[in-house]
């Protein structure tokens, strides 16, 4: 750049110096013709007054004088024409200069004291800056206590600056060592809660030895060891061991003490910290848990569920045709949740998970449910073990049972009515929608003698969602809108489901009239049901039960009397509202039980049942109140 300055500078200066001769010779030139005029003039003069000789000798004089000018003029217009190619040559390469130099052919010299001011105040700008770093410089030294160096150079401030930056990240460490500190500590202090003193006899499970506490207590344990192997200080926490005599369900007849001992890893990099701590958040959640047929409506209400629970984290998601997707890009409403893409059951990994939520179509989960790990906690959506008779299931449900075994371990899940049951068991049967809202207000009635066991009439009410994602012609939006679809007239699969239930309550068979309608809504289920009372039973003896039974019961409501409950009031909801009413006809009553199908009816309920399971309130991650309007 510089070179290219000094060049056009020295054509500029040659230019100019042609131009100064040139303008010279033109002036020398019009003095010569000037002098040729005037001496012409002169010759016109003597002649009138000379002789003829002399006139002829002035003449010839002349004439020599003027030739000789005349070869002198001549001589500076050949040198003149010279000079104007020349600079024409000049001139023309130094506008092909200027052109590959991306500026425009021909010299503006106002641009160029433009150029020239800019060239100074940048100058000016950069000494500034200089100075400006130079102080920079000096800080940093200074931050970094190197005392004041003779030289202060730019090198000597980035050695500065890579130490303070190194003290920095180290800083950040210890902080991050500390909260994991913290955290084990409080960690600790939980589990010295639930790790009960030595009992004298231990091979029996004492009361709060329950297998669920064993198993949250692991989970502590592992927890507390993923924290510690998070910290970049090594030799503070380097092992954790916990030597403690419980015992596992299948273990309790041998006398081994199960001892656990996780080591942690070695001072981590700055990444891999950064790694652990996104790991960190991700693991905050003590119990994983499986979801699967999560690219259906019941398994993505369990992840819309889950996502505020503070123990369930979901490590594992399954899906038959979505397989391969994220939940978001399935469900845009959970798109907001960091999770594991979907996977197929094929290629699932259960290694990292405690417990599953199994939301698959009937049929197909037997033999699923029937390859898992033996050591998980499981809650089946489908109505696959809810029949205890197999040969029921096999009639209604039109296929033989694969899993007779499991269908003998399952408990059905209705929570309010079978929690003792529920809180020790393996596998749980989640109810069916319809069931669930029937039951609830049936089972207290009738386990007090307040009705009679016949003539039960149940008219029920569903919406689309009911009938799962898959697209099915009697799903579409022109057979469903705009009217009311009965279907399953009195033979609905849900019919042994409901007997089953009742008839358990009774201690003897019951038969229902049972009829299921689809609704045009999303979400949402209306049981009415008419039922005559006991000889001498009153409406409000009916009202007194159902508000005794569950006066308790975070998620089932009684209404104050008269008052009508609506499927719009439970909406997102793990509710089921109800109240009771008088017929016209005397001696009857009507029922009206409200719930949302896919969370009492469903994914709520089935979280209901895992908490239990877990040992952990009933109510965890349940608490939302209902979406309206
Ligand atoms: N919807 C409701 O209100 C209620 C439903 N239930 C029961 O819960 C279960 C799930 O219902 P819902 O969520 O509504 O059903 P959906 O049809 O919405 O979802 C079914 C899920 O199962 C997956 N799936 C289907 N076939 C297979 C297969 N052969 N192998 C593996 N995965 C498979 C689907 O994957 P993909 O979509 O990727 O193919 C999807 O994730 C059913 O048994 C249902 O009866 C119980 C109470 C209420
Ligand atoms: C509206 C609608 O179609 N509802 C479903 C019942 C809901 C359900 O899925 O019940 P299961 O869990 O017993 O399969 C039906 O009538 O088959």
């Amino acid at each position: 750049m510089v070179a290219a300055q000094i060049a056009l500078e020295k054509l500029r200066q040659r230019d100019q110096l042609l131009t100064t001769e040139n303008e010279m010779f033109k002036m020398e030139n019009v003095n010569h013709k000037k002098k040729v005029m005037e001496l012409e003039a002169e010759l016109k003069k003597l002649s009138g007054q000379q002789n003829l000789q002399q006139r002829i000798h002035h003449h010839a004089k002349i004439k020599e004088e003027n030739n000789l000018l005349k070869i002198q003029n001549e001589d500076l217009s050949i040198k003149l024409q010279r000079t104007e190619t020349i600079l024409s040559r000049v001139k023309e390469e130094l506008a092909h200069f200027r052109a590959t130099n991306g500026r425009s052919p021909y010299i503006n010299f106002d641009e160029e004291q433009q150029l020239n001011n800019k060239l100074k105040e940048t100058e000016e700008q950069r000494l500034q800056l200089a100075q400006k770093l130079l102080g920079l410089c000096t800080s940093i030294l200074k931050a970094a206590g190197i005392p004041r160096a003779p030289n202060v150079s730019l090198s000597a401030a980035e050695e500065a600056l890579e130490q303070l930056k190194n003290r920095i990240s180290l800083l950040e460490r210890e902080l991050q060592d500390l909260k994991f500190k913290n955290k084990i500590t409080s960690e600790r202090a939980r589990l010295s809660e639930l790790i009960p003193q030595p009992s004298p006899s231990p091979n029996r499970l004492s009361q709060n030895q329950t297998p669920n506490r064993i198993f949250i207590i692991v989970r502590i344990v592992n927890r507390v060891a993923v924290l510690s192997s998070k910290m970049s200080s090594a030799a503070s926490f380097s092992s954790i061991c916990i030597d403690r005599g419980y015992y596992w369900k299948d273990e309790a007849k041998s006398t081994k003490v199960r001892k656990l001992c996780v080591r942690s890893s070695v001072a981590s990099t700055p990444q891999s910290s950064q790694f652990a701590k996104i790991k960190a958040q991700k693991s905050e959640k003590t119990i994983q848990v499986a979801v699967l047929g999560a690219s259906g409506y019941t398994g993505s209400e369990i992840v819309r569920l889950l996502a505020n629970h503070p123990y369930f984290g979901i490590t594992l998601m399954t899906a038959d045709r979505k397989a391969g997707q994220s939940i978001g890009s399935v469900f845009p409403h959970l798109i907001t949740q960091d999770l594991p893409d979907m996977v197929a059951i094929k290629d699932a990994d259960f290694s990292n998970v405690d417990a599953v939520f199994c939301c698959l179509p009937h049929g197909t989960t037997q033999e699923i449910i029937k390859g898992l790990p033996k050591g998980l906690k499981i809650v089946d959506l489908s109505a696959d073990f809810r029949l205890q008779d197999i040969g029921e299931y096999e009639k209604w449900y039109g296929q033989p049972h694969r899993a007779p075994d499991l269908q003998k371990e399952a408990v059905y899940g209705l929570t309010e009515i079978h929690r003792r049951e529920i809180q020790n068991v393996r596998l749980v049967a989640n109810p069916g929608c319809y069931p669930t809202s029937i039951q609830i207000p049936l089972v207290p009635l009738i386990k007090a003698k307040l009705i009679e066991l016949k003539n039960i009439i149940i008219d029920a009410k569903s919406g689309v969602s009911g009938a799962g994602r898959g697209a099915k012609e009697a799903n579409l939006y022109t057979e469903i809108a705009e009217g009311i679809h009965s279907y399953g007239i009195t033979s609905h699969r849900h019919v042994p489901e409901i007997e089953q239930g009742l008839s358990n309550a009774a201690n003897s068979k019951i038969t229902v009239s049972f009829t299921p309608h689809l609704m045009p809504m999303s979400r949402g289920m209306q049981s009415t049901i008419y039922v005559e009372m006991a000889p001498g039973v009153s409406v409000e003896d009916l009202y007194q039960q159902l508000s005794t039974f569950y006066e308790n019961e975070e998620f089932v409501i009684l209404l104050k009397k008269s008052e009508v409950p609506h499927t719009r009031h439970v909406r997102g909801s793990n509710y089921c509202v109800m109240n009771v009413f008088p017929d016209r006809i005397p001696g009857r009553a009507i029922i009206i039980s409200v719930i949302d199908n896919l969370v009492k009816g469903a994914s709520g309920q089935a979280l209901q049942n895992l908490n239990l399971m877990m040992g952990i309130p009933e109510n965890t991650g349940l608490l939302y109140m209902p979406l309206f309007p």
